[in-house]
């Protein structure tokens, strides 16, 4: 094997010196500091928002704006300067219309093009010249590459480098050339992104934001439980079908299905219309300014009704055939008593409000109506039949994955199953006992089988697919049951209550956190936990970071329907290689009022972990494969050449 690796090695660098060369360039790439880490969660369709952090780079473009020009401009002029480089297009085209001849404005390009040059350089201090390269706007990679390097040097040097800018004026590139330079400084701020979950459902746009991952140059996810609700959906579950229909329907965003993945919804609709009218319960949320017509409020209301009750009738055998799931207590339709219309939790009764189980057979609560069966089949084929959506779940599954190790960290969406002494939580499945790592790999090979074979669903592996989104070992749930069921027909509130696995307060604690960590074969002194999922209520003094330091928790609220409970509208992390730092975001409006008036809705920043001295590639992920590289690239010069 090795043998053959260093034959294909030799094809590649065929001479002596290549080798050396190779060597000398990873050696040095090794002592360059550490690239910068960014860390999102739960961005739950707001791609505005999200799209908006991803442009300032949490702050990080301003800083770096400050540092080379805080002396120079005013705040007012930083702050034109920083918008121009978040959305270049709209920025650039107010900038250009606020001038009235086009001498001052050529004079603004030649002092804007030299500041982005500037910056550009700045922002590139620590990484290699090929990879500036790679961030460079394709076309201009020359142009720039003169700019930049001729930008320190003499004054008999700034005639060359004024006749350039005044070409690229002339020949009318100089708007493509700024844009460019923009997006090469976004870029370079933010070396690799990390999403921990929860990219869909709630907000309207996860779309937009699956687009932009694609785009992204650098990322990797891990799945949140609403990830796995799209992606068992589009695997073949029904049940998760049901699930994101009924979610999109309460928050109105039944666009994304019909509008965006092509899914026709005129059979739901039809059932909808037949059996169901209006109901308090399942009116959808709207957001802030988001409106509706009246019959459209109405129609999606029985929508709403209609698949929450094929999803409640889907839930019942599933829960039967798997005795594993040990969710007996959840088949919720079987504890309705029609007569009375009252339902048994836990040996109390309680009255249902308003029951919309029209198409329900007391007899044989989980059998689906012929006209249910024919609309969930049909939306079945759909959903997997969709080229846009199956783009946008490939890649999910490509970077995807239930748990991340990156640079001695842990990143994981939701929990750790554990027990109360916060000892690892076992689930047991065909009477072999999985817990810790052992139990979400054993989740994630199922889901990528489950992807593969999306024609088979009615087996195990779909089964357990609809468990990671609801099922209380779920380590993307972690709580003991989702009271769906009663938020719509039980009055009483504290049958809505979600119970949490022990995971949510034993986190508090550095031990387990440190625990956590070892199982999970990363260094207790050196890592950290990195959470979304649950979302930290600022507002009454919670803390995002737990355990002194060792467990982060970055669900600050993206969500819309959840800032009034954070009070803030998310969080996000940054790891460079002096340290990590916490970016609480204020709300975000609107990208046009940061155009218009270069208010940016920044951030309360805090140190999380300093490091004692700055960080360099050698100790990171990426340094871990090269050195592997240089250790082959030796062996190749001394087996191969120097004998
Ligand atoms: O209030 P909604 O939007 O119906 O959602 C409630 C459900 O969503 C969940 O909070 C899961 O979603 P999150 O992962 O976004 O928290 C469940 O615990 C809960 O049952
Ligand atoms: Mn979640």
């Amino acid at each position: 094997m090795e043998k053959k690796y260093l034959d294909l090695l030799k094809e590649k660098y065929d001479t002596e010196e290549k080798v050396a060369t190779e060597i000398i360039n990873l050696e040095a790439i090794l002592n360059l500091p550490k690239g910068t880490e960014h860390f999102v969660s739960d961005l739950h369709g707001e791609y505005q928002a999200f799209s908006h952090v991803l442009r300032n780079g949490s702050g990080k473009v301003k800083e770096k704006i400050t540092d080379l020009y805080g002396g120079k401009l005013v705040k007012d002029e930083i702050d034109t300067f920083s918008a121009l480089v978040y959305y270049p297009e709209e920025k650039l085209k107010r900038i250009k219309q606020s001038f009235n001849s086009s001498e001052a404005l050529n004079d603004w390009y030649e002092v804007i093009i030299e500041r982005l040059v500037h910056l550009v350089h700045y922002s590139s201090s620590k990484y290699t010249r090929s990879k500036l390269r790679k961030a460079l706007p394709p076309h201009f990679i020359y142009i720039v590459e003169e700019l930049l390097y001729k930008v320190d040097l003499l004054d008999n040097k700034k005639s060359y480098y004024k006749k350039i800018v005044q070409e690229i004026i002339s020949l009318n590139q100089v708007d493509k050339l700024i844009i460019g330079l923009c997006y090469t400084v976004q870029r370079l701020v933010v070396d690799h992104l990390h999403v921990v979950g929860d990219i869909y459902d709630r907000g309207p746009k996860p779309d937009k934001i699956m687009e932009t991952l694609i785009n992204h140059h650098s990322v990797d996810i891990q799945w949140g439980n609403h990830d796995v609700l799209w992606l068992g959906a589009f695997s073949g579950s029904k049940v998760c079908l049901a699930n994101i229909l009924r979610i999109c329907a309460r928050y109105n965003n039944l666009a994304i299905i019909e509008d965006v993945y092509g899914i026709n919804l005129r059979p739901l609709q039809n059932l909808a219309d037949k059996y169901y009218d209006d109901h308090v319960n399942f009116q959808p949320k709207l957001q802030a300014g988001e409106t509706l017509s009246e019959a459209e409020f109405l129609e999606i209301t029985k929508m709403h009704q209609a698949i929450a009750m094929i999803q409640f009738k889907l839930e019942i055998p599933i829960i039967k055939r798997r005795k594993d799931f040990n969710m007996g207590h959840r088949t919720m339709l079987d504890f309705v008593d029609y007569e009375t219309e009252t339902i048994q939790i836990n040996g109390k009764d309680y009255p249902l409000i308003d029951p919309c189980f029209q198409t329900v057979n007391p007899k044989n609560p989980e059998q689906l109506t012929d006209e249910e069966q024919h609309v969930i089949d049909k939306l079945l084929f759909s959903i997997q039949h969709s080229e846009k959506l199956k783009r946008h779940m490939d890649f999910l599954m490509k970077k995807g994955s239930f748990y991340g190790r990156y640079n001695g960290n842990l990143l994981i969406h939701g929990c750790v199953p554990l027990d109360q002494d916060g000892n690892l939580e076992a689930m047991t499945i065909d009477n072999e006992a999985y817990q810790g790592r052992d139990l979400l790999d054993l989740f994630e090979t199922t889901l990528r089988h489950c992807y593969k074979r999306k024609k088979v669903i009615d087996d195990f592996d779909t089964d357990l697919v609809w468990y990671m989104w609801t099922g209380e070992h779920s380590s993307l749930f972690g709580k003991k049951e989702m009271t769906t069921f009663e938020r719509y027909f039980i009055e009483d509130t504290a049958t809505h209550k979600e119970r949490k696995n022990p995971y949510y307060y034993m986190r508090e604690d550095e031990d387990v956190c440190r625990r956590i960590l070892t199982a999970f074969d990363l260094d207790p002194d050196l890592g950290h936990i990195i959470n979304g999922h649950t979302p930290v209520k600022e507002i009454e003094g919670e803390n995002p970071i737990k355990a002194n330091g060792k467990m982060i928790v970055i669900d600050g609220g993206f969500s819309k329907a959840y800032q009034k409970t954070t009070g803030i509208a998310g969080y996000t992390l940054v790891y460079n290689s002096y340290g990590i730092q916490l970016v609480a975001h204020q709300y975000f409006h609107s990208k046009q009022e940061v155009i218009e008036n270069g208010t940016d809705v920044l951030s309360v920043k805090r140190l999380v972990d300093k490091e004692l001295r700055r960080k360099q590639v050698r100790e990171t992920n990426i340094g871990t494969q090269l050195i592997k590289d240089i250790s082959f690239l030796k062996q190749l010069l001394a087996t191969r050449y120097l004998q």
